[in-house]
């Protein structure tokens, strides 16, 4: 099922940035690709990888794997989602429509972000039945938190990501030197533009003062001020599950746990946020101790194969979600980029599954792993 690819991109997913950097306009580009200041967060994601080696295991009569699995309810082929991730329509004119499609095709969930270039409504129509989370940036003003959550809600949405990471953007450099932020040119901001209580806000139509509608955009969305007080507000209005994104300190796991949260995605937003913050797969290991079975850890930042999902599952995470690649094969050929990323990255994980001797990620744990020396500090 997982083994069709598409001609002319390459199988190497850890390649494919190269790839697609052909592919994006030099803004794009600038968004996409690079991480916050100096890049080290997003060198230490990719160090933490390399540092952890797989102990392939023989004669455990392997013929069939089952990578299926339920994470909160949401039952997948495989321990897999799309992260969520905004503007997609920087890299395909397509932007989130083609993700989603893809990713409803194969069945892997799709996370929308509230930062899309397509609204709620797009996505559930384009999506269709299949399993769709929902990722929220709190906006500071209330109305529209909760207009965001009933959409969310009446769209089929049935989980909800809250990401913590991102309460203002990073310290980007590609961004800054170009003066390049597409919400304030109205991409990315589709559930916005598209929200009664947003609208509501402003003193003209958006055809009239596009301007105007993006720069109280601007004032709603950072929102340093929440606190793990805020937390039973969002309990109050969403009836499904909901995790905490951006996670890296055990402790932080324990008060999403202690605080009613069914999960956390240990994630350092693929290095967009804090230069210089810990790899995330190195803090995944003590966040998974922290909470044990008590609610689940998902994981992202780094993640470009199939090995490295394994790395990941065999860490502690539950599952794994993918997060630029899926732009890179987007740039590179609309939903059939996607498709081809999701099947060679699901291939590549029944493969090292099979080739290390499990029949499933089930049986994965930090025996099926071993610890490269780490250079001297
Ligand atoms: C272009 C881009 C946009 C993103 N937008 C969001 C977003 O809207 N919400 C969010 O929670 N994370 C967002 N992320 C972060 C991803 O969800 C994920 O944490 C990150 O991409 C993982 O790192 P990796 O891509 O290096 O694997 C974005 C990432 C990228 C590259
Ligand atoms: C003003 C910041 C919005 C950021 C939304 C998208 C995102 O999370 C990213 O990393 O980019």
């Amino acid at each position: 099922m997982f083994a069709d690819r598409t001609p002319d991109l390459t199988t190497d997913l850890a390649a494919l940035e190269d790839q697609a950097r052909a592919a994006l306009a030099p803004e794009a580009l600038g968004y996409v690709v690079p991480s916050a200041g100096s890049g080290a967060t997003a060198r230490a994601n990719r160090e933490a990888f390399d540092r952890w080696r797989i102990v392939p295991r023989v004669l455990r009569s392997g013929a069939r794997r089952d990578l299926t699995c339920d994470v909160l309810g949401t039952s997948m082929p495989a321990p897999l989602l799309i992260a969520p991730m905004g503007v997609q329509t920087l890299a395909h004119p397509d932007g989130e429509l083609a993700t989603v499609r893809a990713a409803a095709a194969l069945g892997v969930p799709y996370v929308h972000s509230t930062q899309a270039a397509h609204s709620f409504e797009q996505i559930a129509e384009a999506g269709g039945d299949a399993p769709r989370w929902y990722q929220l940036y709190w906006p500071t003003d209330r109305e529209v938190c909760l207009s965001f959550l009933e959409r969310a809600k009446a769209t089929g949405f049935s989980t909800l990501v809250l990401t913590l990471d991102t309460p203002m953007l990073g310290w980007r450099p590609a961004d800054l030197n170009r003066g390049f932020l597409p919400f304030l040119r109205n991409v990315g901001i589709a559930n916005y533009l598209t929200d009664p209580a947003f609208l509501a806000k402003l003193d003209k139509p958006v055809e009239e003062d596009p301007g105007a509608a993006a720069l109280h955009w601007a004032k709603m969305f950072p929102n340093p001020g929440l606190s793990w007080a805020d937390l039973p507000f969002l309990r109050e209005h969403w009836d499904g599950p909901i995790l905490l994104k951006g996670i890296s300190a055990a402790e932080d796991a324990r008060l999403a746990a202690d605080h009613g949260m069914d999960g956390v995605v240990v994630s350092n937003h693929g290095g967009r946020q804090v230069d210089g913050a810990i790899g995330a797969l190195d803090a995944l290991p003590a966040v998974a101790d922290a909470v044990g079975d008590r609610i689940a850890v998902l994981f992202d930042s780094g993640v470009r194969t199939g090995a490295d999902t394994f790395k990941a599952l065999a860490l502690g995470a539950r599952a794994v979600l993918l997060g630029r690649p899926v732009l890179y094969g987007l740039a590179l050929a609309g939903q059939e980029g996607v498709d081809h990323v999701l099947r060679c990255l699901l291939a590549e994980l029944d493969l090292t599954l099979a080739l290390s001797g499990y029949v499933s990620h089930r049986g994965l744990s930090r025996e099926s792993l071993a610890c490269a020396q780490r250079s001297a500090p």
